[in-house]
C-alpha cells in the first residue's frame, strides 16, 4: 500500500539550487555625490560593470513539485514570490541551478499575452492560440469562458476593449482563459485577491478541478485564506531564501506568528 503511494508521486517540477540576479543598467544613482561616486569605484574594482546594479531576487531555493499537488508561495513584500515563479514558466534565467519542469508551465496572465486595443472576444482567441490551443478547440470553449468570467453579468462587455476594463475584470479574463485549459503546470500571481468573492470561490473550485486533472497548481497570495482554502503544501520565501517547506497549515502558523511580532 505505501508502496502505491510511493509511486504515484510524480514529479512535475525540480529546483535545484536556484538563484536568480536582476541586473538593472543605469542605476547609479546620485551621479554626481561623492558617495556615488566612491561607491562606482568600489563596484568597478570587483570586476562590476559600470552602472549595472545587481539584485540578487533568489538565493539557492531547492523544492521538488508533484503532480496534484496545489502549492502556496508565501513571503513578505520583495521576498522573490513572483521571481522564482517567473524563473519555472521559464521567463527568467538562473544565474546558477536549473529548473527541470515537465511540460510547459503557464504563468497565468503572462502566457495569455492579452492586449489591451482588443476587444475581450479578440482576447479569448488570442490568449487561447499562445496556449496553444487550436481554434476549434478555442470555439468550442468560447462560451464557457466568457460565462466563467461573468464580464457579460453588467453588459455586452465582451466585445469592448480591454481597456474599458476594470483591473478586476480584467484579472477575472486572464483567469478564465488560463483556466480553460487543463495545464500541465499552472502558476497564479495574486489572481484570486483582484476577483470579488464570488469570483474567488469559482476559480478556488475550478483550481481544485485543474489539480483532479493531474496538474500542479502554484499560487502567490498575500491572502492567507486563499492559501488555506486551495494549497495543501506551503513554500516560505523571505530575502529570496527558502525559510520553510511543509504542509499549509504547518508553515502558515510559522509565518504568521512571525509577520505578528
Ligand atoms: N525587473 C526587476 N529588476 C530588478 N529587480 C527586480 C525586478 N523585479 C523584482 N526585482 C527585485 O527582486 C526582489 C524580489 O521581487 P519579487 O517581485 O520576486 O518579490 P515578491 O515576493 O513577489 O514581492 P511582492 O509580494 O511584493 O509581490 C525585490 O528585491 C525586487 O526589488
Amino acid at each position: 500500500m505505501a508502496e502505491d503511494k510511493i509511486q504515484e508521486k510524480i514529479p512535475t517540477v525540480v529546483a535545484d539550487d536556484v538563484h536568480i540576479v536582476y541586473r538593472v543598467n543605469g542605476a547609479a544613482g546620485g551621479k554626481g555625490s561623492a558617495t556615488a561616486a566612491l561607491s562606482r569605484i568600489v563596484r568597478r574594482g570587483k570586476g562590476e560593470s559600470r552602472g549595472v546594479r545587481k539584485v540578487h531576487a533568489v538565493r539557492g531555493v531547492t523544492f521538488t513539485a508533484y503532480r496534484g499537488e496545489a502549492i502556496g508561495l508565501i513571503g513578505t513584500n520583495g521576498s522573490g514570490k513572483s521571481t522564482l515563479l517567473r524563473a519555472i514558466a521559464g521567463l527568467l534565467p538562473t544565474e546558477h541551478g536549473k529548473v527541470y519542469t515537465d511540460g510547459q508551465p503557464s504563468l497565468l496572465g503572462v502566457n495569455a499575452a492579452l492586449m489591451s486595443d482588443l476587444t475581450g472576444e479578440r482576447n479569448i482567441v488570442l490568449g487561447g492560440l499562445a496556449m496553444g490551443m487550436s481554434r476549434e478547440e478555442i470555439r468550442s470553449r468560447y462560451h464557457e469562458i466568457v460565462e466563467f468570467s461573468g464580464i457579460n453579468e453588467k453588459g455586452d462587455f465582451i466585445t469592448l476593449p480591454m481597456r474599458t476594463y476594470s483591473s478586476g475584470m480584467a484579472a477575472r479574463l486572464r483567469f478564465s482563459i488560463a483556466a480553460a485549459k487543463n495545464h500541465d503546470v499552472l502558476m497564479i500571481d495574486e489572481a484570486l485577491a483582484t476577483g470579488d468573492r464570488k469570483f474567488r470561490i469559482r476559480s478556488e473550485e475550478r483550481i481544485r478541478e485543474l489539480r483532479k486533472e493531474a496538474g500542479t497548481v502554484f499560487l502567490v497570495s498575500h491572502n492567507n485564506k486563499s492559501i488555506r482554502d486551495t494549497c495543501d503544501r506551503v513554500l516560505w520565501l523571505e530575502k529570496g531564501e527558502l525559510l520553510m517547506d511543509g504542509p499549509t497549515e504547518e508553515v502558515l502558523k510559522a509565518y504568521e506568528r512571525e509577520t505578528s511580532k
